[in-house]
């Protein structure tokens, strides 16, 4: 060979030397990068303290590999009891290598990209310019003797009905009442639970009487007993679970999404938030603590998803959602119109998951319920207004209709107002109530799932009916003010819910929200009332001119309404209302 061709294969050998050395480097770092990711996604499951954001946990790799070949075999066990033809349920594995890839490289779930501000500091501090104000106005105005009130006990005709604070209790402080079965009668049936004696008790004017002992015994009974059959709750938009426990009680349950500190997405509507559990535990506690008692018992519980749900489905459908994320937690999603699919999945960490357990009401066989909706109901679309938010009249055409011409449901839907604006649910789109008291019975407080989404933002139109009317019950009032000046809502609320086992149930923040917003309630009812108080000087007024001057009144005379805020005159804000009985 030529020194001119030994050159040329000597380059050429050189020259595919280089080029293998250059791919087995290339492999190595790929490598190295895909146990950085995995590297990743354990270290950023383990440095996370919060309650539980789905799919990261801090449990180790084993726990999580342990969780899936025992969900595997629970998983197997359900499917033969469900499908006795099927002898092999589909591999619940081929789902994780399904999904795997977009895991493996730690792609966010569409609804976890927004998550960024978590500390309550992150947040622009919100104002509170009632705290300091003990709205002397209001405490005076209510210690006055109510010798004048037309209304109690009474069936209100409220087309006429000017007073801002109407008392519908008879002179002993009582409202007519009325129960579904007497409770010694059904106590002394035998395998009563307290649910079902509960049921008994229910009334015509609330779910259960103040310090009621048989609401503990409910919380606790579904915060432990065994669970005997899950299966999917039909109707609504977002996933609820039927749990039925192993003394025949049921309980509507709402998974966990989120933690706590979770807000709703900014651009997000009313009609398209998250439903969060703990807003549904809040909300029972709320509801209780307002006095009003219309919302059903309901407790926080942390249930195993393979063991204590998953093993006691008892629908295919439902049990095929159910599978082992990439992370190795175990999901399931159920099938619903909203966020009912594989990337909204709900997770467990890695099986353990948080829920909201609703007693249950009675079964509607037994006691009917009927469902109204709601008159300040919400358009429900993204670019609509609903009637009431354009039209300031809107309260004198429900005034006039059934059923808010009489009784107390219009009471009821001011109370209602309050309670949503309270805890920011922007959400109440029908009522029920049990038909067999009829159209003077209470409304039930149902569906609070999404409320306490805005902790740092309060919805003055959640209070349309309150602004919009200018009545509240006299009862609430009174408990508006005891919340203000005396022992705080916020800390009312934190001792109520210590007791349940996922206290602590709010962010904060939520608490804060509370009491400012108690304070803004009150400053709507103020503002009635001088409105009230101005509207009767001007008919005083008017009066008065028609006896001298023999028409209507002075057109150029303006009424110059200067009260303080301190005092308004009894007189003043009883305008001429009339006694129905
Ligand atoms: N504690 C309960 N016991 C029995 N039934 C209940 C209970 N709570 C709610 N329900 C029934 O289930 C229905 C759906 O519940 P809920 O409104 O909480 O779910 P949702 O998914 O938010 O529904 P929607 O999308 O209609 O608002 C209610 O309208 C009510 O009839
Ligand atoms: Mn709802």
């Amino acid at each position: 060979m030529k020194l001119r061709d030994r050159v040329v294969v000597g380059f050429c050998l050189s020259l595919v030397l280089v080029t293998v050395l250059f791919v087995v480097d290339l492999q190595n770092e790929n490598n190295r990068r895909l146990a950085n990711v995995e590297n990743v996604v354990v270290v950023s499951g383990s440095g996370d303290g919060g309650t539980g954001d789905v799919g990261i946990g801090m449990h180790g790799r084993s726990d999580r590999t342990r969780v899936a070949s025992h969900a595997q075999s629970v998983w197997n066990a359900a499917w033969s009891t469900l499908m006795p033809f099927r002898a092999v349920a589909p591999d619940a594995a081929a789902t994780v290598s399904y999904q795997s890839r977009s895991q493996r490289l730690n792609v966010p779930q569409p609804y976890q990209q927004y998550r960024a501000r978590t500390a309550a500091e992150d947040y622009p501090a919100v104002p509170d310019p009632h705290v300091d104000d003990r709205f002397t106005d209001l405490v005076v105005r209510l210690s006055e003797s109510d010798s004048s009130v037309p209304h109690r006990g009474s069936a209100i005709d409220w087309t006429i009905v000017k007073d801002v604070i109407v008392d519908d209790t008879y002179n002993d402080g009582t409202t007519s009442n009325e129960y579904v079965v007497e409770y010694l009668e059904a106590a002394s049936k035998s395998n009563n639970t307290s649910l079902t004696v509960f049921h008994s008790r229910i009334s015509k004017r609330e779910l259960y009487p103040e310090n009621d002992t048989y609401v503990p015994l409910i919380l606790k009974a579904m915060s432990g007993l065994p669970i005997l059959s899950v299966s999917q709750k039909e109707g609504g938009t977002q996933l609820k679970l039927i749990i039925e426990y192993l003394n025949g009680d049921k309980a509507l349950m709402k998974p966990m999404r989120f933690s706590r500190e979770q807000q709703t997405l900014p651009n997000h509507f009313y009609f398209t938030d998250y439903e969060r559990h703990n807003a549904e535990i809040a909300a029972f506690h709320l509801d209780r603590a307002l006095g009003f008692r219309r919302a059903m018992p309901v407790s926080g519980r942390l249930v195993n998803i393979t063991s204590e749900l998953m093993a006691q489905v008892t629908s295919s459908d439902l049990l095929k959602t159910f599978f082992v994320s990439p992370d190795r937690n175990m999901c399931f999603h159920g099938q619903c119109s909203y966020y009912c699919d594989t990337s909204h999945a709900i997770c467990g960490n890695p099986d353990m998951l948080e829920g909201s357990f609703a007693a249950y009401l009675p079964s509607q066989d037994v006691l009917e319920r009927k469902t109204w909706r709601h008159p300040w109901r919400r358009s429900y679309h993204k670019r609509k207004k609903a009637k009431w938010e354009t039209d300031p009249n809107y309260c004198e055409i429900i005034r006039n209709v059934p059923p808010y011409n009489t009784g107390r449901r219009m009471l009821d839907i001011m109370d209602l107002s309050v309670f949503d604006f309270l805890m920011g649910n922007m959400d109440r789109h029908h009522y029920e109530t049990f038909i067999l008291f009829g159209n003077d019975s209470f409304p039930i407080h149902l569906d609070h799932g999404r409320a306490f989404g805005k902790a740092f933002q309060d919805e003055p139109s959640i209070l349309a009916p309150i602004i919009q009317c200018c009545h509240i019950r006299k009862s609430t009032l009174e408990k508006l003010l005891s919340f203000h000046n005396e022992k705080k809502l916020s800390e009312r609320l934190r001792e109520s819910m210590a007791e349940d086992p996922l206290t602590p149930i709010l962010w904060e923040p939520h608490l804060v929200a509370l009491d400012r917003r108690v304070g803004f309630v009150l400053q709507k009812i103020r503002e009635c009332l001088l409105a009230a108080a101005a509207a009767a000087v001007k008919s005083n007024e008017d009066a008065a001119s028609f006896l001298i001057h023999g028409n209507s009144g002075d057109k150029d005379e303006e009424t110059d309404n200067k009260h303080s805020n301190s005092t308004i005159k009894k007189e003043e804000v009883a305008t001429g209302t009339k006694i129905n009985s």
